[in-house]
C-alpha cells in the first residue's frame, strides 16, 4: 500500500497554511483525513532545526549552512514521519518541501541547483511529491499579508528582489512539469481560492481511492 504525497508551496503570505486547513477539512469530510505536516519541521528535532533557521542571530547564517540545515531537518522529517505515513497508505500534505529549497536557497540565495539536486537524491532517494500545489501571489501582496499577520522572521526580512527570485523559481518549476505541478492564483479573496482548489480536492480523492 502506498499513500499520496502532496505539498503546498508559494512565496510568503500566499495563504498556504490557511488554505491547507480548508483542503484537509474537505478531504476529511469525504472520508480521507490526511496527515498534515510542515517544513522545515514536522518532528520535535526538525522543529528545533526550524527554530534555528527562522530566528534572528547576531551571527549571519552562511547560505551553505542554511541549505544543509534544511536537508538535515528533511532527513529527520522524512524518515520519522512522512515515509511511515505513506507506507500506511495515508495522504500526507506538507506545508512546503524541497521545491522551497530550489526556490529560496536556489533562486533566492543563488546556490547552484545541481548542489540541491545532489542533496535531494541523497536524502530522498526517489521520493518526490505526487502533487505540488503552488499558491501564487505578487510579492508585495504576500508580504503585506505576512506583515499584518505577525512579526517577521529571518526569511521574511529579505528584500523584494529575493522574493521575486523565489516566486520566479516556483513558476519556472511549475511550467517545466505541468503533470505534477498546479498553480493557483491566490491573490483573490479566500472564497475564490477555495473554488480554485475544488478540482484538486476531487483529483486527490480520485487518485487515492482509485
Ligand atoms: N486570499 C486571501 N485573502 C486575504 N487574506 C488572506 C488570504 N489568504 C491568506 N490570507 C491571510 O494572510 C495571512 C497569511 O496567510 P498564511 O499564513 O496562510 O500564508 P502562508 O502562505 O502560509 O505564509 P508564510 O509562508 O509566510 O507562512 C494570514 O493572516 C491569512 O489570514
Ligand atoms: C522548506 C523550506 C523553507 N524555507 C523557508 C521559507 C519560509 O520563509 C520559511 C518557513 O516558514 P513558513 O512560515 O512555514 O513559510 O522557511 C526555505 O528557505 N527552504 C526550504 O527548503
Amino acid at each position: 500500500m502506498s499513500g499520496l504525497f502532496i505539498t503546498f508551496e508559494g512565496p510568503e503570505g500566499a495563504g498556504k497554511s490557511t488554505n491547507l486547513k480548508v483542503f484537509a477539512q474537505a478531504l476529511a469530510e469525504r472520508g480521507c483525513a490526511p496527515l498534515i505536516t510542515r517544513e522545515p519541521g514536522g518532528t520535535p528535532l526538525a522543529e528545533r532545526i526550524r527554530d534555528v533557521l527562522l530566528s534572528l542571530h547576531e551571527e549571519p547564517m552562511h547560505a551553505d549552512t542554511e541549505l544543509l540545515l534544511m536537508f538535515a531537518a528533511r532527513a529527520q522529517h522524512l524518515n520519522g514521519l512522512i515515509r511511515p505515513a505513506l507506507a500506511e497508505g495515508r495522504v500526507v500534505i506538507s506545508d512546503r518541501f524541497t521545491d522551497a529549497t530550489y526556490a529560496y536557497q536556489g533562486g533566492g540565495r543563488g546556490i547552484d541547483p545541481q548542489r540541491i539536486a545532489a542533496l535531494e537524491n541523497w536524502v530522498q532517494g526517489d521520493l518526490r511529491p505526487d502533487l505540488v500545489i503552488i499558491f501564487d501571489v505578487p510579492v508585495e501582496l504576500g508580504m503585506a499579508r505576512a506583515r499584518a499577520r505577525s512579526e517577521l522572521d529571518r526569511f521574511e526580512r529579505e528584500q523584494q528582489a529575493f522574493f521575486e527570485a523565489v516566486r520566479g523559481s516556483y513558476l519556472q518549476r511549475a511550467a517545466a512539469d505541468p503533470q505534477r505541478y498546479r498553480v493557483i492564483d491566490a491573490s483573490g479573496d479566500l472564497d475564490s481560492v477555495r473554488q480554485a482548489m475544488q478540482p484538486l480536492i476531487d483529483e486527490v480523492l480520485e487518485r487515492h481511492h482509485g
